[in-house]
């Protein structure tokens, strides 16, 4: 298979949902990529008061989620790199190994509206391609009129088709009060957070 282009899915992914999936596979078909490799963030940077589930169990969790899908890889390059999983480092580091003709960052909106407290914003922004998407409650069309953004329309591509609302942090708030989370991930996924007792 060519890989003309691909595009990384960064992400905590704590745990990964049908939001995720069902975003994925709308932009592989929409921007007709070859691949997206999904990463999880060994060290999120803005989530660093946050409690995390283990590299091993998010990793795991991505695996699950992305078996059936012979387009979707998962690569933990973030999770074995020390420090903090800044994406300008993905963008340095680990893009130039990747033998395509064009590799994208997939975003959500909400990600896109607060890019300009992220490590390297600027460089991040000339030098990286991103794809971003809607998500519920982000109005793409007025984070991007503002001023800052200007200078990097051209690499920044807009997917506006179907998302639904749905977050890693109401799945891990379901578990805790008691509720069931069937049909919100993968099948694979839900069994591996009943059977490691995650969230609870
Ligand atoms: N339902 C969704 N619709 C659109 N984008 C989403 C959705 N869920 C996650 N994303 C995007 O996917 C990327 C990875 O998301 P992440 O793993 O943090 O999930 P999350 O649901 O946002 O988690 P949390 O609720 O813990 O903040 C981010 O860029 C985020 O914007
Ligand atoms: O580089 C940064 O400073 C930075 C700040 C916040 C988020 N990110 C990346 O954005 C992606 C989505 O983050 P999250 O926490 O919403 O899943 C993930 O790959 C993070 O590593 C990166």
């Amino acid at each position: 298979m060519s890989n003309n282009k691909v595009a990384i899915f960064g992400g905590t992914f704590d745990p990964p949902h049908l939001g995720h999936l069902i975003l994925s596979e709308q932009i592989k078909n929409y921007f007709g990529l070859d691949k997206i490799i999904f990463m999880p963030a060994g060290r999120p940077p803005h989530k660093r008061n946050q409690c995390v589930s283990s590299d091993q169990d998010r990793l795991k969790m991505v695996e699950l989620a992305v078996e059936d899908n012979p387009f979707f890889e998962v690569s933990d390059w973030e999770i074995r790199a020390e420090g903090y999983s800044y994406t300008a480092r993905t963008l340095k580091e680990f893009v130039p190994t990747i033998a395509a003709k064009e590799v994208f960052f997939i975003i959500g909106a909400d990600s896109l509206a607060d890019i300009f407290d992220w490590h390297k914003p600027e460089y991040l922004l000339a030098n990286g391609k991103f794809i971003v998407f809607k998500r519920p409650g982000y109005d793409l069309d007025k984070i991007l009129a503002k001023e800052k953004y200007q200078a990097y329309l051209d690499n920044l591509k807009l997917y506006q088709g179907i998302s639904i609302d749905l977050s890693s942090s109401f799945i891990r708030d379901q578990i805790k009060k008691n509720n069931s989370i069937k049909y919100l991930s993968r099948d694979n996924v839900v069994a591996y957070i009943d059977r490691k007792k995650l969230y609870r």
